[in-house]
């Protein structure tokens, strides 16, 4: 299996002015890689790196040193270093993310907040939005919400437009940060149903979890990750293991 990424040494540090400048490291030279079509969970307690790590990859955050090769046949563009115009052009047609919570956009229907990166991407209105709807189906939104609008929704109705939004375009590669951690436990199965069928058709998944069941059922590998540092990559036979030890 080839690799879709190849991170080398991604190092993140936040200068906090308030308090006297002092450096907080959020990763410290991080080396891995991912293999295309995998599912690479990222787990470690809270504050170890795990979001950083993604927001690094998406560029949310501008890594201060390391590599972060995306590679595409025989192309790669360092994800940590490029310009804002390849950023934004590699976001909208292959890397999709959702963050741990929607932000959503004010007064847009759910329908539409999913149907929006569809209509990016060339396909029209109705086709769009019926691809939005199914999605939101799957993922069990009660259907009288879909015109409604996100802001008044409960966390996991919210969770489940946030998570919807960022699988539509089909990304080749999709980071998730937390996408079912407000679901209830059907509605996180419907999910990771939905998921799977992502990964059958060729999407790489990075996604942090916290849940280990979760972690377990869906997870080529995992990263393992304390204090800004990855600690072990293990394939998902021997985390099972030492999670049922
Ligand atoms: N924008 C930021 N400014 C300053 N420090 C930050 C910022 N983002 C993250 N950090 C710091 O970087 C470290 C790693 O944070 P990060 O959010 O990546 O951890 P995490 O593993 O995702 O935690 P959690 O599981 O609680 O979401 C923490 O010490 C955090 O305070």
């Amino acid at each position: 299996m080839s690799d879709i990424l190849t991170i080398d040494g991604l190092t993140k540090r936040f200068e906090m002015h308030v308090i006297d400048g002092r450096e907080v490291a959020g990763l410290e030279d991080v080396t891995f890689d991912v293999r295309d079509g995998e599912f690479l969970a990222v787990v470690g307690e809270s504050g170890s790196g795990k979001s950083s790590l993604l927001k690094c990859i998406h560029r949310t955050y501008e890594p201060t040193s390391g590599t972060v090769a995306y590679h595409k046949g025989d192309q790669t563009v360092d994800l940590a270093t490029c310009d804002e115009r390849t950023v934004l052009a590699l976001r909208g047609a292959e890397i999709g993310y959702a963050s741990q919570f929607l932000h959503e956009i004010p007064r847009v229907p759910a329908v539409d907040v999913v149907a929006r990166p569809l209509r990016e991407q060339g396909k029209s209105p109705e086709t769009a939005r019926e691809i939005a709807r199914d999605l939101l189906e799957t993922l069990q939104l009660p259907e009288e919400l879909f015109e409604a609008y996100p802001a008044t929704f409960s966390g996991g109705e919210r969770q489940r437009v946030n998570l919807a939004r960022a699988i539509a375009p089909r990304p080749r590669l999709l980071l998730l940060d937390e996408p079912t951690s407000a679901l209830d436990p059907e509605t996180r199965e419907h999910a990771l149903d939905l998921l799977e069928s992502y990964l059958d058709s060729g999407t790489t998944v990075v996604g942090v979890f916290h849940n280990r069941d979760v972690v377990e059922r869906i997870a080529d590998r995992v990263v393992e990750m304390d204090d800004a540092r990855v600690q072990r990559v293990l394939d998902c036979s021997a985390y099972r293991e030492e999670v049922t030890a």
